[in-house]
């Protein structure tokens, strides 16, 4: 009976506990799907767009400009006269190209002429290109090219080998004849630094792709291969990209989702690719997501603990109720039952002497019918409490009937029960028991039998009845104990 209720128990707190744990981490997951969601769809519609559109017009005003400027150079009506003149005064030119430097704040301008091959500078002429020096091949690239300009990453010969973003403008005479190069330089370290800024400003990986999928410009943080198609996991993507000129894209590397968003600047000829590793995103709301599961599991095990209290005590106090004789506060036949199965059991692994004594109140009958069945009632109370008074933890108290008392002593042979009883039947028949302002002195016959191996704990009750009978016959105020189960019912009469 116990069992199944703790077994009830148990399966009541699983349930319970389930169902919270289902509940919370249902609620919490689809919280972080959705909020996974939202923040995907907020990358691809709305943060990377936004982030390339702000870079593209930083990028028009650090760099569309110098492309602008070149453009200028080449169409200067100074520049082609005096190419078309034969050149004259070098430090006409080098006026000119240093005064184009220091008004558009560039950190290098020049002009290689195709006809004397030299290459003028602000400081007057640097050198002569040469197709055999592979260092002037962009020259010779600028010369044959089909486009107006081209923007060149190559070391500036003219500032000590400085990493040089170039614009490289073609000339042409007034009749459109190709008469040279012209065009301003910028440091990379400039443009990086720029890349670097919108990278921290808009925690994203920023690069520019050239035509060929080459990467020309990145940040300090961004480690890619110089071809893209090398890339892992965006490799596959790039001719699609470069065909499709922009779109949103996402590739997987070692299972981190990476969002990206490209555009073609027309102007520079290059793709600006913004790109956001999605889990880098996410951790945010991954760390909420973890904060979410464990206070959840905190609130579970604390709602399950709290139940597992009030259950606890719940069960106790119905317990309790279910085994007590509420006159009295001793236990009932029911308890007896559960308590005597575990005393055999505990009797057949360690066996030990168990006496009965079955107290009975001699003519109770009279008491009620002249004190009232309140008063009654009230000697009942103290009685049981007088027999409880003198009980060990390991004896059990029972009210065995109306006015019957059983006590189950361990450890107690039917010498040392007798001696008992008759010192309890003494100690009742010596204290008066106050009852509508009287004194009522009440007296008790005691049967006592000690249990045998060979019979059921209901036959020591028997033979304790027996006795207690016997002990009335006798007179009452008496204590008999039982005879042997085999033996004649001749119980022996003591009287200490
Ligand atoms: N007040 C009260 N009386 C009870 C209770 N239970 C049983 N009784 C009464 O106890 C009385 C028992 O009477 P009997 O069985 O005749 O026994 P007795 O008068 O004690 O006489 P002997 O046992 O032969 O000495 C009955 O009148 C019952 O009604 C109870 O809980 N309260």
């Amino acid at each position: 009976m116990k069992d199944f209720r703790i077994f009830d128990r148990r399966g009541l707190l699983l349930a319970l506990g389930l169902l919270l744990t289902s509940g919370f981490f249902a609620t919490t997951l689809f919280g972080y799907f959705v909020s996974k969601q939202a923040i995907r769809d907020a990358i691809i519609g709305q943060d990377l767009p936004l982030t390339a559109s702000n870079i593209y017009s930083e990028i028009q005003k650090d760099l569309v400009r110098p492309v602008l400027i070149s453009s200028t150079m080449a169409n200067d009506t100074f520049l082609r006269a005096w190419v078309l003149k034969g050149e004259g005064n070098v430090t006409d030119m080098a006026r000119y190209l240093n005064e184009m430097k220091e008004r558009y704040g560039a950190f290098s301008s020049f002009f290689v002429s195709d006809k004397s091959t030299i290459y003028y500078t602000g400081e007057g002429v640097l050198k002569r290109v040469s197709p055999n020096e592979p260092r002037d091949a962009w020259y010779y690239r600028v010369r044959d090219m089909k486009q107006d300009y081209e923007i060149n990453v190559d070391p500036d010969l003219a500032n000590a080998d400085a990493l040089t973003i170039f614009i490289n403008y073609r000339v042409f005479d007034f009749s459109g004849n190709y008469i040279g190069a012209t065009g301003i330089g910028l440091t990379v370290d400039a443009v990086r630094r720029l890349i670097n800024d919108y990278q921290q400003r808009f925690q994203r990986t920023i690069y520019f792709v050239n035509t060929e999928g080459q990467v020309v410009l990145f940040g300090n943080q961004t480690s890619r291969a110089p071809d893209l198609r090398a890339t892992p996991g965006l490799g596959p993507l790039v001719d699609r990209i470069l065909k499709e000129k922009a779109g949103s894209y996402q590739y997987l590397v070692k299972g981190d989702n990476h969002i990206l968003n490209v555009n073609f600047l027309p102007e520079l000829k290059w793709y600006l690719f913004v790109e956001q590793n999605e889990e880098q995103a996410l951790a945010g709301i991954r760390r909420t997501l973890y904060t979410n599961l464990a206070i959840s599991l905190v609130v579970t095990m604390i709602v399950l603990f709290l139940t597992h209290l009030v259950l606890s005590r719940y069960q106790h106090r119905i317990e309790e109720m279910a085994s007590t004789d509420k006159l009295t506060g001793l236990l009932n036949r029911h308890a007896f039952a559960i308590l005597m199965d575990k005393l055999m059991a505990e009797h057949h692994r360690v066996p030990q002497p168990i006496a009965m004594l079955l107290a009975d109140i001699d003519n109770f009958k009279e008491i009620n019918d002249r004190h009232g069945h309140q008063a009654g009632d009230k000697v009942l109370g103290s009685v049981a409490a007088m027999l409880l008074h003198d009980q060990r933890q390991s004896d059990i108290a029972v009210r065995w009937g109306g006015e019957e008392f059983l006590l189950v002593l361990r450890g107690c042979d039917l010498t040392e029960a007798t001696r008992i009883a008759e010192n309890l039947r003494q100690k009742i028949a010596a204290t008066p028991i106050a009852v509508n302002g009287r004194q009522v002195n009440v007296t008790v016959s005691i049967g006592v039998s000690e249990y045998e191996e060979t019979e059921l704990p209901d036959q020591t009750v028997d033979r304790a009845d027996a006795a207690l009978y016997e002990a009335k016959k006798a007179g009452r105020n008496r204590v008999e104990a039982a005879t042997g189960q085999g033996q004649a019912q001749e119980p022996i009469s003591v009287r200490l």
